[in-house]
């Protein structure tokens, strides 16, 4: 019976039919129904927050039974990930065959992914609305911190010459209050009294200029194409007003925010100013220099079709992946990005993604989702992303991104917990130089700096992230040092000459296994020793050479994981001659060094024992072995 009937429809088919279905077929291989199939979905916010709810609980239910289960070896953990994903999709099945037909039509319907996703945004008009109103009212505690400047990135390129004339013609609709225009910014008791009235506290780090809040859409310093992206918002939300000016100065910024604060915009604006401001590589590279890292799928769905609702007219696409679903359709959309298609899709180039963790590794590991271009970073709920056990995987896409001051990252959580400062300063881990001239303020620097970095007084976690290596130049200052460090009630260790051998031995596997989460050291006492990874380094005075400041801040950051080092330059005594080439170092890293620019910027020409300055200072000379001596 089923052929008899499907026979004549076969034959009744038109070639149109055809070839519509040959179409179809042909976008389904190509990953665009999947796409599409998605971003239809016109679940209400109730519907939502339900399912999230009822996941959560299904969670946290799996994680009691397994408590204690922290030995898992990473597959066990995989396996434990993909049923959590599994469960997920269950909890969407029923709910998915009621709406099967309709998705299916909407899919088949929506010739475009943009067109989806603008359909879908119309739809969902009502719920935005209400969370529109949510967010306005939100005047709950926001916190911004600050991280120091990544790098010196230029972003006033200019825009892309390609556009289209309906894009020339929406940004000239947009407000004319572009960088050219901007209104004047709050004046310090304006912000001051915003960030009373909302429990706001910011943390700049020490030394960095303090950025007053953006308390109105003219006072932002944005393309003018982004301007409409604010139709119908009156005011900044808190979080957008604080974490906009850092942001769109490149520095890294951690956001402690609740839901439903604007937290989209907050990093969304930064993304897509820099999107338009630096174009998509057309030497074959990946497209992608924009990823987003959430905890689940619900939240991946909404932030991808925000971020491609508002893209869509500046020709910028994301793409959305996430478990619970088949891994085929993804892979097939990530191979066939960018392929060219009929339409208005042709002008547009996929340059974000947004995902949960799981599968973005997965994509990465299988080699179809290059992140080797992505230079902003987005965490988002990073701490429930921790709380579900994601740490490794984060980290592990972290490593996959663009590193060091190429990179900025944007973190955001609703709470502030250590796992989630270890994870925040792991990937601030831009070289800091702090030149300044009063030696005596050192102390109260590195207290400072101990602070920023979230160090515990008494750690005792063992987890390297939280040790911190102190560098001093001579023996009685490491023992000064350490003997302050202890007096603030710090559990700290020391490793230099004055001590007995024993008591160096001991130092450092107090330190090794985490007893002591500081370690106060010489250079020539730390020499040749293993000094496990550290989450960061301090420079309390600078080395007598720069080999030496490189050996030093090779403590941090290896084996892939990210690592912060901070170094003091007073340009007193040796440091004076040093300032050159200290400042080749950091440039030829792509770090800012104008700080240093007050000194000498002489580099002095290595002299060779034997040979005298005409020794070849640019091949290796053969090392000897390696020997421990203690000063
Ligand atoms: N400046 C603003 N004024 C009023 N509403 C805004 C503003 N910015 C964003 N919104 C609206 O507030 C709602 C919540 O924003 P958004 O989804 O970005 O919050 P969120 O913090 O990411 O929350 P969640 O984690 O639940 O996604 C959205 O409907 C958004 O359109």
């Amino acid at each position: 019976m089923t052929a008899d009937l499907a026979t004549p429809k076969k034959v009744k088919r038109s070639k149109a039919e055809k070839a519509a279905a040959k179409e179809k077929e042909q976008r389904k291989a190509d990953g665009d129904f999947f796409v599409a199939e998605e971003i239809a979905k016109d679940e209400g916010e109730d519907e939502v927050k339900e399912k999230k709810e009822k996941s959560s609980k299904k969670r946290r239910a799996e994680a009691e039974e397994e408590g204690g289960n922290a030995e898992d070896g990473e597959h066990k953990k995989k396996k434990r990930k993909d049923k959590e994903e599994g469960a997920e999709g269950d909890a969407h099945d029923s709910e998915k065959k009621k709406k099967k037909k309709r998705k299916h039509a909407e899919a088949e319907a929506a010739e475009l992914t943009a067109v989806a996703i603008e359909s879908a945004t119309t739809e969902s008009d009502d719920q935005k609305n209400k969370k529109r109103k949510r967010a306005a009212e939100d005047a709950a505690s926001v916190s911004v911190t600050i991280a120091e400047a990544s790098s010196s990135k230029s972003e006033k390129e200019p825009k892309d010459k390609k556009k289209s004339k309906k894009q020339k013609k929406d940004a000239a609709s947009t407000s004319t209050s572009g960088t050219a225009a901007l209104a004047p910014p709050a004046t310090p008791a304006e912000a001051a009294a915003f960030l009373a009235e909302h429990s706001i506290t910011i943390h700049t780090p020490p030394g960095e200029e303090e950025l007053p809040p953006i308390l109105a859409f003219p006072q932002l310093a944005i393309p003018s194409e982004l301007r409409s992206c604010f139709t119908g918002f009156s005011a900044p939300t808190p979080i957008q007003a604080c974490t906009w000016p850092p942001a769109l100065m490149g520095r890294d910024v951690v956001g402690i925010a609740e839901t439903g604060s604007g937290k989209t915009l907050a990093f969304g604006i930064p993304a897509l100013a820099r999107l338009i401001t630096a174009p998509p590589p057309s030497d074959g590279s990946s497209t992608i220099s924009v990823l987003v890292v959430a905890p689940t799928r619900e939240l991946a769905i909404q932030t991808h079709e925000t971020l491609n609702a508002l893209g869509a007219r500046l020709g910028i696409a994301s793409v959305a992946v996430f478990g619970g679903v088949p891994k085929e359709p993804q892979v097939r959309m990530l191979r066939n990005l960018n392929k060219s298609k009929p339409g208005p899709e042709a002008r547009v180039t996929t340059r974000v993604v947004v995902g949960t963790p799981g599968r973005i590794l997965d994509l990465v590991q299988e080699g179809v989702c290059d992140l080797s271009g992505v230079n902003y970073l987005v965490l988002d709920e990073a701490d429930r992303m921790l709380d579900k056990g994601f740490e490794n995987d984060i980290r592990n896409i972290i490593s996959n991104t663009k590193q060091g001051a190429e990179r900025q990252t944007m973190m955001f959580s609703a709470t502030w917990p250590d796992a989630v400062r270890r994870l925040a300063s792991t990937f601030q881990q831009n070289p800091v130089v702090e030149v300044f001239d009063d030696t005596r303020s050192k102390d109260n620097r590195l207290l400072n700096h101990l602070r920023t970095l979230g160090h515990k007084k008494t750690t005792t976690t063992g987890g390297e992230e939280a040790r911190i290596l102190v560098f001093a130049l001579y023996k009685k200052e490491a023992s000064r040092v350490e003997q302050r460090l202890r007096q603030e009630g710090y559990s700290v260790g020391a490793l230099h000459g004055d001590l007995s051998q024993s008591a160096r031995m001991e130092a450092l596997e107090r330190f090794k296994n985490g007893t002591t989460g500081l370690l106060v050291a010489t250079d020539v006492a730390a020499r040749g020793l293993d000094i496990p990874n550290v989450g960061a380094v301090i420079n309390y005075t600078f080395p007598l050479t720069i080999e030496d400041y490189i050996h030093r801040i090779g403590r941090t950051g290896r084996g892939g994981k990210t690592g912060k080092s901070i170094t003091f330059f007073t340009g007193e005594n040796h440091e004076r001659s040093l300032a050159g080439e200290l400042a080749r170092v950091l440039r030829e890293s792509g770090f800012q060094c104008e700080g240093l620019k007050k000194f000498p910027m002489t580099i002095k020409k290595k002299e060779h024992g034997a040979y005298g300055a005409f020794f070849r200072d640019d091949i290796p000379m053969p090392k000897g072995p390696t020997k421990i001596v203690f000063d």
